[in-house]
């Protein structure tokens, strides 16, 4: 069965150590998603898990070290989504997803068959069949977005490594691309997602690791990570967590200042 191991990662930025020994082991047909408040170090572990930032650890897949793979080698394993939704150039929608099957072909040989096949897929996938002629720089930053992920979902390897995908999505498409990661998960991928908006996560990610400070918080099933408590402590608010239409809500809430016994806020 193909898995993911990821052992006792650590990063450093700037000589801060920002990740701190977060080890992981996911399977096949897994969506993890990946919590935690601001600067806890969601971007830095995922980039650490790439290489693509001074790391200490290993990051297996299949019992394979990523490290000791060339890069084209290692992309046609993982696809990854920055953070960053720069597009530079002022290339067609069709052109960006396009770049996904780079990793797949000689340099320079023009798109097989089956490179057009998974551009159209993820495409489709990515609601973006309308804007395929356009350019990226002309479209809403939620509309670049999702070429951006198109361009990944064209990668079409076993693991999705994707920082923060929800930013800047509408509900309907953030929906919709929880649902999307979860059939990817279904055809045997494994799906690693950061993300802020806690509901989603308790609902669509069969398991969440929370990342605190750099350290491994806690990792499980939503339901035992996403406690009052827990958020208490991480995210220093108060949240309601209750279940509705057949899933955790998980809201972070502006309850009334605790009185004391004076009845002072
Ligand atoms: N290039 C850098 N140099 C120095 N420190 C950095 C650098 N990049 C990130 N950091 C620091 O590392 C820590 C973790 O950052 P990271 O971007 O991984 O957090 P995050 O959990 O993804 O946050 P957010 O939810 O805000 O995106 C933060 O304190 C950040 O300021």
């Amino acid at each position: 069965m193909s898995v993911l191991t990821i052992e006792d990662l650590s990063a450093t930025l700037a000589g801060k150590q920002v990740v701190k020994s977060v080890s992981l082991t996911v399977g096949k047909g897994s969506f993890t998603g990946l919590i935690g408040p601001n600067g806890a170090g969601k971007s830095t572990f995922l980039r650490a898990c790439l290489g693509l930032v001074p790391a200490s650890g290993v990051v297996r897949f299949d019992g394979v070290d990523l490290s000791a793979l060339k890069a084209s080698e290692r992309a046609r394993h993982v696809a990854y989504l920055p953070q960053e939704r720069e597009t530079a150039w002022a290339m067609s929608v069709e052109a960006v997803v396009t770049l996904g099957r780079l990793p797949h072909h000689a340099r320079f040989s023009a798109p097989s068959e089956r490179d057009r096949a998974a551009t159209e897929a993820a495409l489709v996938r990515m609601d973006l069949s309308a804007f395929r002629h356009r350019a990226v720089t002309s479209l809403s930053g939620g509309e670049r977005a999702r070429v951006l992920i198109a361009r990944a979902l064209a990668q079409d390897t076993p693991v999705l490594l994707a920082d923060e995908p929800l930013a800047g999505l509408d509900p309907q498409h953030q929906i919709a691309l929880m649902r999307l990661f979860r059939e990817l998960a279904a055809e045997g991928r494994i799906v690693i997602a950061s993300m802020h908006d806690l509901t989603l996560a308790a609902r669509w990610c069969d398991r969440l690791l929370l990342l605190h400070g750099g350290r491994a918080h806690a990792e499980g099933r939503p339901e035992a990570v996403l406690t009052a408590e827990t958020l208490e402590d991480v995210y220093t608010v108060e949240a309601f967590i209750g279940t509705a239409a057949g899933g955790l809500i998980v809201q972070p809430v502006d309850l009334p200042q605790k009185k004391d016994e004076n009845g002072h806020g």
